[in-house]
């Protein structure tokens, strides 16, 4: 790390720093980035609970156990309280635990939120462009996607190889976040897609520029020679290609609290950390303002144990209140939905398959392709390029059902009471707010509700685009260091499940089209005995992946009237010098995986903060 100065010892610390930043991940670093670059005068320092990891790859496919469980390195892990909805089950839930955070362990899958989401959101965030406010509407966020990653054009060979297709006009940035298409698809890769345009289904060129009803093309997050993962531990913060001296990092230290030394109102907070190492304790001083970019799960931790949180639940936790901020820690999400599965009884003669990595010669060859320059073969495909994105009315002609429940809850008392019961007033107000937000959005034929991702094999994973249930992150009371309480609550709101059967009911259309019927394609789960709605519901709740590992929206950017955290300047309510800068913003789920989101996030914040100490 020839520019970055990486502290290991406490004693090798400033007095004080102008910045400070808890958590280097996805968007932490994209801040330090951005503001050490802007202000080489003033100082940041990062702290990070995880390992600085030097080698690039460290976390990339040839480590990791072919078609196992995923990656552990660097990796918070997770079990989730039971879920009473379905079935009393569990959330097997990582989160990146590296400098680089969950960009080091993630699936490398580069999509981007929809026009209509961040339209949404800056209409849950009441933000009015009409009145000056900061923008988080498409045209407010879709140049920080554009910043955010540097795209390259895969090879003419490739493209005539997969029919690869993009939008140049969707791209731009220069910063070394990679985003390329991969020289590798299994054998299969086009049968899926095939049979969702038999479907109907349209073919979008490129679903990166806001418009993402339909078949995409869908680029990794790699290095386009070496297909090396590119993650923010790289592409901020070791590969920053100018002299830093003013750039930070302490690793392998937990922020444990914000402290605001002569009250609430004397901000910039001290920062209190805990060494992982030796468990002693340290206080940095934060001369401008402190960044909180712990992720979705540890981000309300921080503020909870610093007394800025819910002040019943506080209390609980024998923590004095400093702020009652009763939306730290809720309106808790995350992606979900059942799998389904088939098989053929005339498979095509696909070359090559996954079952292929099981020969171990064919294995070996995969490895040493991965490493030849440029990178060939399985390994550059890390989990997929393909994906379909489709709206409710696009998928049922029912779906005004849907609809109307959702008004009716946004509108009437019930939407309280499926929300946890210890629910203030104020989030009752703001999930009310979202309902009604969301129901005009799930209603529009261009706002996509179901995901298809990585689609080759016999077996599609469902993401359910717009969870509506909400569930809670909060510090263990009776241990606030340990890791937090994730309490799911998933299908706690019962039209979840009219939006999953709808899902399923709609993608088992995909077996009997003419391209899956031309390789015998029969349903196997659901499998064709289960068809009415309590079959149906019996089925999800059995065969429900409650996460997708996009955990969000534990410190919302909505009024504080209305249950939010920070307000579209990314300032705390009520905390002076403290903003929140990381995935744990978003009011609620984008229509997309969620790492660009953090990056963009992280780009626009930037630019905030460097607006508003710009000399
Ligand atoms: C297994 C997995 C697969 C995924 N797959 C995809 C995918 O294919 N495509 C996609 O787009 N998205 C994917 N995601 C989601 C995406 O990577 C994340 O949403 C995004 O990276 C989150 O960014 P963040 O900045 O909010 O948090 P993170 O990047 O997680 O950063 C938070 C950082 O804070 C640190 N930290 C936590 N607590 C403290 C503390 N108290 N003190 C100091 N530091 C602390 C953590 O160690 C971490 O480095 C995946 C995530 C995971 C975990």
């Amino acid at each position: 790390l020839p520019h970055a100065a990486v502290k290991r010892q406490v004693s090798e610390l400033r007095s004080s720093y102008d910045f400070i930043i808890a958590g280097g991940g996805t968007s932490g670093l994209t801040v330090a980035d951005r503001l050490t670059e802007a202000f080489p005068d003033k100082t940041v320092l990062v702290i990070e609970y995880g390992k600085v990891e030097y080698a690039p790859g460290m976390f990339d496919p040839p480590t990791a156990e072919w078609g196992g469980a995923g990656p552990r390195a660097g990796s918070f892990i997770f079990s989730s309280l039971p879920n009473p909805e379905v079935k009393n089950k569990t959330a097997f839930v990582l989160a990146g635990q590296a400098v680089g955070g969950s960009s080091c362990i993630n699936g490398m899958f580069f999509d981007r939120g929809s026009r209509h989401d961040h339209d949404a959101w800056a209409k849950v965030a009441s933000l009015d462009p009409d009145t000056g406010a900061v923008r988080w509407d498409w045209d407010g966020v879709f140049p920080y996607y554009k910043k955010s990653t540097k795209f390259t054009d895969p090879t003419p060979g490739v493209v005539t190889k997969y029919g690869y297709t993009w939008d140049r006009s969707a791209y731009g940035g220069t910063t070394p976040i990679y985003s390329s298409f991969p020289p590798f698809q299994w054998g299969d890769f086009h049968v899926a897609r095939e049979a969702w345009k038999d479907m109907g289904i349209r073919v979008v060129d490129d679903c990166a520029g806001g418009d993402k009803d339909g078949i995409c093309w869908v680029p990794t997050s790699q290095h386009p020679v070496t297909a090396m993962r590119s993650h923010s531990g790289l592409g901020h913060y070791a590969d920053v290609e100018s002299a830093r001296p003013n750039y930070d990092l302490l690793v392998q230290h937990q922020v444990t609290r914000v402290v605001y030394t002569d009250g609430i109102s004397s901000g910039p907070p001290l920062v209190e950390a805990r060494s992982l190492i030796d468990d002693s304790m340290l206080n940095v001083t934060a001369k401008a303002e402190v960044v909180i970019s712990a992720g979705a799960l540890h981000t309300p931790t921080i503020l909870q144990r610093s007394g800025i949180g819910p002040a019943s639940f506080l209390k609980t936790a024998d923590i004095p209140v400093v702020l009652d901020l009763p939306g730290v820690g809720s309106n808790f999400q995350d992606h979900s939905g059942p799998r389904m599965s088939w098989n053929y009884s005339r498979p095509g003669n696909f070359s090559n398959t996954p079952s292929d990595m099981l020969d171990p010669a064919y294995a070996a060859k995969a490895v040493a392709d991965f490493n030849m320059v440029p990178a060939l073969g399985p390994y550059t495909l890390a989990m997929g390029n393909t994906a379909i994105y489709v709206s409710l009315p696009n998928m049922t002609a029912d779906y005004m059902a849907i609809i109307d429940k959702m008004r009716t809850m946004a509108a009437d008392d019930s939407a309280g009471t499926y929300l946890p019961a210890d629910s203030d007033p104020t989030l009752i107000a703001g999930y009310k707010r979202q309902l009604s937000v969301l129901a005009d959005f799930l209603s529009n034929p261009q706002a996509p509700s179901l995901e298809v991702p990585f689609a080759t094999g016999t077996g599609f994973v469902n993401i359910n685009l717009h969870p509506l249930s909400r569930g809670t992150v909060r510090i263990n009371p009776s241990n606030h260091l340990a890791q937090p309480i994730l309490d799911y609550r998933t299908g706690s709101n019962p039209i979840d499940f009219d939006v999953y059967l709808a899902h399923l009911r709609y993608l088992r259309r995909t077996f009997t089209t003419p391209t899956m019927q031309k390789y015998g394609a029969a349903e196997v789960a659901p499998g064709a005995s289960i068809q009415s709605d309590a079959a149906l519901l019996e089925y999800t709740k059995e065969t429900m992946g409650f996460s997708y590992m996009h955990p969000c929206c534990t410190a919302a950017m909505m009024p504080k009237h209305l249950g939010g955290v920070t307000g579209p300047d990314l300032k705390v309510h009520g905390a002076p010098g403290l903003r929140v800068v990381d995935i744990s913003v978003l009011p609620f789920l984008t229509s997309s995986h969620t790492s660009s989101v953090a990056y963009a996030v992280g780009e626009k914040a930037a630019d905030i903060i460097i607006e508003g100490w710009r000399e």
